[in-house]
């Protein structure tokens, strides 16, 4: 059955979702801010700022009212950045149909509160579509989902029933859907490992070899499962496709907003250069500071993210950051083993 389907944000992300949604056959409402982007789409079917050398589906069309966007769509999936998704699902949660399928595509926290996005959405829907909220993670870079290319998500929701909707909803021969219910997990393992990614990226840029990455990968598995445990996450979350296979994507590809501007850090860039030369969200940034306070709030040692939130926001050298990670006293490999080494 085709549906009318509302995406929110028309950056990388949400072009990509909105094509994937356009090849199942829906008819896709883009929302944007900016007006000539708005054109180009409905005229050229091309997002020449985002992703501009893909033809989109003449079944995408874009408008930069939100209202209009929204109004009595039976799906809705938003793909803003962790910074705005408190503002502008405020604005269009008014005009949500009280039985909408509303997912969203986001990984970060909200800074100020340390909340999950959707803990930050169930704040401004109402309680009924907020208990049938989605969240899709998982490794899924749009550069690659826009070109077809064969790629694994997950769904996750509270009600059973909704996450089986999504699933149907967006999967297809090249995006394959799993479920899993530990919504918690899927969404903190989505949003921490970007830290890891601008770590990857640091190693890259300071000229170290794959012995480096695969430690930071490792490592840094180990320290975003601790806090997601501590915050309520399945350990074994982590090692699916929002753990271990978005991490293992996110640091290792050339298309990772994250890891490429961990690459401009270790080559000796500051930090507001890096952001401008950008010119897309890196959530890694922000989320380093999230998970900073989020691991002194909750004591759980997190090494890597430390260093890297003395790097970016502390003037810590990335070489010097490097020194303080490998000159760290002994420790056990695996905390369940037994406790640290004092
Ligand atoms: N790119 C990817 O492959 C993936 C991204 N994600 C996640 O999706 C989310 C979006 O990322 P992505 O699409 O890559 O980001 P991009 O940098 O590609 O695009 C950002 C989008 O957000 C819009 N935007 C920026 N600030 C605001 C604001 N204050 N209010 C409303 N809209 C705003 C931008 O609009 P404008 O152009 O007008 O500035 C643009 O449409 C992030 O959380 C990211 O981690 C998840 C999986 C894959
Ligand atoms: O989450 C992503 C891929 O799964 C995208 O990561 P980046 O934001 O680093 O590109």
């Amino acid at each position: 059955m085709s549906l009318e389907v509302a995406v929110i944000g028309a950056g990388s992300w949400g072009t990509a979702l909105a094509s994937v949604f356009a090849d199942n056959g829906h008819r896709v409402h883009l929302w944007m801010r900016n007006p000539k982007q708005a054109e180009e789409v409905n005229t050229r079917h091309v997002n020449e700022k985002y992703l501009p050398d893909v033809r989109l589906s003449e079944n995408i069309v874009a408008s930069t009212d939100l209202q209009e966007v929204v109004h009595g769509k039976p799906v809705v999936l938003l793909a803003v950045p962790s910074h705005a998704m408190r503002a502008v699902t405020r604005e269009l949660s008014p005009h949500l149909h009280p039985e909408v399928l509303l997912i969203h595509a986001t990984k970060g926290f909200e800074m100020e509160s340390l909340k999950r996005m959707s803990e930050v959405i169930a704040e401004e829907v109402s309680p009924a579509v907020a208990e049938g909220l989605v969240v899709l993670s998982g490794p899924s870079h749009a550069e690659e989902v826009i070109l077809r290319s064969p790629t694994t998500v997950v769904v996750t929701s509270a009600s059973e029933d909704r996450m089986l909707r999504a699933q149907v909803l967006l999967m297809n021969s090249y995006f394959r859907v799993y479920t899993n219910p530990d919504l918690i997990g899927a969404e903190l393992a989505g949003a921490l490992k970007n830290i890891i990614a601008l770590g990857a990226g640091m190693s890259d840029g300071l000229g170290f070899g794959d012995n480096a990455k695969a430690a930071l990968l490792t490592r840094g598995l180990a320290e975003i499962t601790r806090l997601g445990v501590k915050l309520g996450a399945m350990p074994l979350t982590f090692a699916g496709l929002a753990g271990i296979g978005d991490l293992v994507v996110t640091c290792t590809s050339k298309h990772s907003r994250n890891w490429r501007a961990g690459y401009l850090l270790g080559q000796g860039k500051p930090l507001d250069e890096v952001l401008e030369q950008m010119g897309m969200v890196v959530e890694g940034v922000r989320t380093t500071n999230a998970a900073y306070a989020l691991a002194s709030r909750e004591e759980v040692s997190m090494p890597i993210t430390t260093v890297l939130y003395r790097i970016l926001f502390e003037g810590t050298s990335p070489r010097q950051g490097v020194e303080e990670l490998m000159g760290r006293g002994r420790t056990r490999e695996n905390e369940y083993l037994g406790p640290y080494h004092t």
